[in-house]
């Protein structure tokens, strides 16, 4: 169960205390901009072209005109606030002026499983990897207890560490719930990574995989994963669809408790129970095309 030992393990490694963002990066320009949802969409579109760029350009760095691009992308990367920005651009859409973030979704999934219920058992324990707020749960804290993880802390309550990089042995089995929302589909520029070893993976598809099968393993027996993505990763791309990824989630070992998403929409989530993997894990190691025609290249591979 959750405790405040928990969180004290997990910080006497890897957390570093950080002054909040919005104190830190006040000075630059993005950090003033407006808050519209059309600029803050537009923003993180532009922010997804460019580094998707990035990794295309890192593959062959050593060509001239190659290595000249990567310099200018990279720029405009700079330019646009980097990975600052872009969390605070994200932040700004998970507000509750726009509907709220995906943690709703999850919370009222588990008040209908009966989860704020179960006071005999205690809180729940949460890792909530790629936490853009501190208090996403606090209105749940007496049948929560969340612990908010990123790779690039905005608050001194949100502990700085890379999910791909949390000490199995401690944390095998751990946890009651995990949350992967918004992370499985991002891969920052290896230079945000703590670790030079995950650094030099920069396959998306390859560290997608890798988030799933580590979430199993952190995961206590039927324990639950809450996955968000952005519906077209599994709408609209070459190498994903909702069967795919239902057939590779079981593999891993998840069975699907709960699905909301519809057609043509923004976002899709997933609710999933902890359960003995099926199969072998060899179709899913390489990419599959599922679908033909002008489409996303989102993937996930189990290596
Ligand atoms: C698009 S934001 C999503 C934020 C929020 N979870 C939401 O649903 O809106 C993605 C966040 O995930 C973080 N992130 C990506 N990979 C990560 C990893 N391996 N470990 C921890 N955080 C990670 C990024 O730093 C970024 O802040």
């Amino acid at each position: 169960m959750p405790n405040s030992a928990t969180n004290r393990t997990l910080m006497r490694n890897t957390r570093k205390k950080k002054t909040p963002v919005t104190l830190t990066e006040r000075h630059h320009p993005s950090a003033n901009g407006s808050s519209k949802p059309h600029t803050t969409r537009t923003l993180i579109r532009r922010f997804h072209v460019l580094l998707k760029r990035q990794r295309q350009l890192q593959k062959n760095a050593s060509s001239a005109s190659n290595a000249k691009e990567l310099q200018d992308v990279e720029q405009a990367i700079d330019q646009l606030g980097g990975l600052a920005a872009y969390q605070r651009m994200s932040s700004i859409g998970q507000g509750k002026d726009r509907g709220g973030g995906s943690e709703r979704v999850l919370i009222k999934w588990l008040i209908g499983m009966g989860m704020s219920k179960r006071h005999d058992k205690g809180p729940l324990s949460l890792l909530e990897v790629g936490a853009l707020r501190p208090d996403n749960y606090a209105s749940c804290s007496s049948w929560i207890t969340a612990t908010p993880v990123d790779l690039r802390s905005t608050h001194p309550s949100i502990i700085e560490q890379d999910f791909l990089t949390m000490n199995v042995d401690e944390h095998t089995e751990r946890w009651d719930v995990i949350s992967l929302s918004l992370v499985v589909n991002f891969v920052p520029d290896p230079k945000d990574r703590g670790s030079f070893l995950i650094a030099r993976i920069t396959r998306p598809h390859v560290l997608a995989g890798r988030m799933l099968i580590l979430a199993h393993t952190f995961l206590r027996p039927s324990g639950l994963l809450f996955l968000a993505l952005p519906s077209p990763c599994v709408e609209n791309s070459r190498y994903m669809s909702f069967e795919r990824l239902q057939s590779l989630m079981s593999t891993i070992g998840f069975v699907g408790m709960e699905t909301k998403w519809r057609q043509g929409g923004k976002m899709a989530y997933w609710l999933y129970r902890k359960t003995r993997g099926e199969g072998t894990l060899e179709k899913f190691q390489k990419k599959s095309v599922c679908r033909q025609g002008a489409r996303n290249n989102f993937c996930i591979v189990l290596s």
